[in-house]
């Protein structure tokens, strides 16, 4: 367990009704990026948003079974929920940043925490700026609002804003479906700088990144998983019949 930093155990969600998760077993491993990938409608946003309990906001949403965060079941009673949503954070896909200045995005979470030192505000900004390779490009004009950034920094904004409230894991819905090839390359080296310190989740439609970032792949089909293997293996060597037509674009 301690090389996992999350572990789903039989974990079934029900929207209005609807079984749209069955029967996840997973093992999420630290510091490695792991993408969900499957057709449109198959549960991917759904099982994202289960780590973090985002799902509970619908309360039309019924969750069973367990996911371990560092061995802790999020799914007993008493979680507390604030800490975890700091501890996992989540990037979705359109950014919207909060209409105030790029330094106040960032620092948001950290305020809303009473943390109100300037140096440890003017830190942060640097540090997840630099981090997500903004520094450069917005250090001139931190009090500019972060509406008129382009949509690739914002989504950079939008990750580095996560990253000011120390988290361990990083979920992201679809970070690059609305961005062009340049912001898109942007935003997958970042995905790669990010893993040496975060545990990663990826859910994409994208085949092609998933291979490319991804370290392990699980395909979600009809509210299961598929397949969950090294990226390398699924794609090269996939085991199950369903995963191969997936992948030669026979369905889905
Ligand atoms: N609030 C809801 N109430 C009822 N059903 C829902 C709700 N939200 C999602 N669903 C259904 O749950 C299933 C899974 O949705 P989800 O968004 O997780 O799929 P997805 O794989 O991420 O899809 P996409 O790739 O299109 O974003 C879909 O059939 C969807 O219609």
């Amino acid at each position: 367990m301690s090389l996992m930093k999350l572990k789903t155990e039989n974990l079934n969600v029900v929207l209005n009704n609807k079984l749209v998760l069955e029967n996840i077993n997973l093992s999420i491993p630290t510091k490695k990026v792991t993408a969900f990938i499957g057709p449109s409608g198959c549960g991917k946003t759904t099982l994202l948003k289960s780590f973090n309990r985002i799902n509970e906001l619908n309360s039309e949403c019924i969750t069973t079974g367990k996911i371990y965060f560092n061995s802790a079941n999020i799914y007993q009673k008493n979680y507390k929920l604030e800490s975890l949503r700091r501890k996992i954070g989540m990037v979705v896909q359109n950014p919207h940043p909060f209409p105030m200045s790029i330094y106040e995005n960032i620092v948001f979470g950290l305020r809303a925490n009473n943390i109100k030192n300037k140096r440890v505000l003017d830190d942060s900004v640097e540090y997840t700026l630099r981090k997500t390779f903004l520094w450069e490009e917005v250090k001139h004009k931190l009090q500019s609002s972060a509406i008129l950034l382009s949509s690739g920094q914002k989504q950079r904004l939008i990750i580095a804003r996560a990253i000011a409230n120390s988290p361990e894991v990083l979920l992201l819905d679809e970070p690059t479906s609305s961005l062009d090839p340049i912001s898109t390359l942007k935003i997958e080296e970042l995905i790669d700088e990010l893993k040496t310190e975060y545990t990663i989740l990826i859910v994409t439609h994208n085949m092609h990144q998933a291979a490319r970032i991804s370290d392990f792949t699980a395909l979600i089909y009809n509210g299961n998983v598929v397949e969950y293997d090294l990226t390398d293996n699924l794609f090269t060597n996939p085991k199950n019949k369903l995963t191969e037509a997936y992948l030669t674009g026979r369905y889905g």
